[in-house]
């Protein structure tokens, strides 16, 4: 049996027709009826940024090979954990690790947390990642706030909302002008300037990987205005927003997109990883600050 089955769920689904509103709720039932918490507030942790999990107090972890119905996390850098506790007193769900399409995942079955998190109870959901910078004034280290996104792969039959739709969740046809709220992030501009962190501000696009792009896919990029690019966060961007969920999305810029067909530079999953760890505390305790302003 691969590493990657999930019991009864085909994840290589493309629609979201596997991910009926009684299996979510199975799903979000499970993990209530062993915690007392019920968190307002859910944190993903992107590429080499788990270690916030480790912040979460009075914390009760499910691996998720226990939780019914969940996918495995199967890269460096995600360790396959729910976490439920506290951050600043404050109640929080925070996934220690996330699911990609190149990890042979459907973006249905990628995005599936964010339903289980609307079920729980969810009203916010802050997501982090790991982003290769484009814009040229961006340096390593740099984080973004994400404002926008584009994402060619949710203009494909991978648009996580294709299949049925089930009203619970969200509407048939969600807007997306809006999807990353401008009130959540100017919360986020006003803490970053208190603790004199530096913050960016810009359009993230994301393409299903495993490899990174070519130098003329990031040349057409920036021409479209993209600052920085990855492999997630669009997707369950995407689906929280369609579900009714507030969205604050922060990218990391963890190395420099090559945009000289002439550069001996490349990009690499170690020095993502170690720009993360980096920069993890940083991040960590504006996103400490965030959780307590927005409660
Ligand atoms: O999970 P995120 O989006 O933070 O991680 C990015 C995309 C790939 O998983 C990895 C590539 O280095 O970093
Ligand atoms: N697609 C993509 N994902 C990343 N994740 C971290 N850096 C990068 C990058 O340069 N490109």
């Amino acid at each position: 049996m691969s590493s990657l089955f999930v019991s009864h769920i085909n994840i290589n689904a493309i629609t979201n027709n596997e991910f009926t509103y009684d299996r979510v709720k199975n799903i979000s039932d499970w993990i209530l009826n062993r915690v007392d918490l019920r968190p307002k507030i859910a944190i993903v942790c992107g590429s080499g940024l788990g270690g916030l999990g480790e912040r979460v107090q009075d914390a009760r972890i499910f691996p998720y090979e226990e939780i019914p119905d969940f996918p495995r996390s199967t890269v460096v850098g995600h360790k396959g954990n729910l976490i439920i506790g506290k951050l600043n007193h404050i109640p929080v769900i925070c996934m220690q690790g996330r699911f990609h399409s190149y990890e042979g995942y459907s973006n249905a079955l990628c995005t599936l947390p964010m339903k289980v998190f609307k079920l729980m109870g969810v009203q916010t959901v802050l997501l982090t990642c790991a982003a290769g910078g484009l814009n040229q004034s961006f340096k390593v280290g740099d984080i973004m706030l994400i404002k926008d996104h584009v994402a060619p792969l949710l203009w494909t039959l991978q648009n996580p909302l294709i299949g049925h739709n089930d009203e619970r969740f969200g509407p048939r046809f969600p807007a997306c002008n809006k999807i990353y709220k401008k009130n959540l992030r100017d919360v986020f501009h006003g803490i970053a300037e208190k603790k004199q962190i530096e913050l960016q501000e810009g359009v993230y696009s994301s393409f299903g990987g495993p490899c990174y792009e070519t130098v003329t896919e990031l040349r057409a990029l920036l021409q479209m205005g993209v600052d920085a690019v990855g492999m997630s966060t669009a997707n369950e961007a995407l689906v929280a927003s369609y579900c009714g969920m507030n969205v604050l999305a922060i990218a990391l810029i963890t190395n420099k997109a090559v945009i000289d067909y002439d550069s001996e530079n490349f990009p690499f999953h170690e020095e993502v990883i170690e720009t993360a760890n980096r920069r993890a505390s940083d991040l960590q305790e504006l996103v400490i600050d965030f959780v307590s302003k927005i409660n």
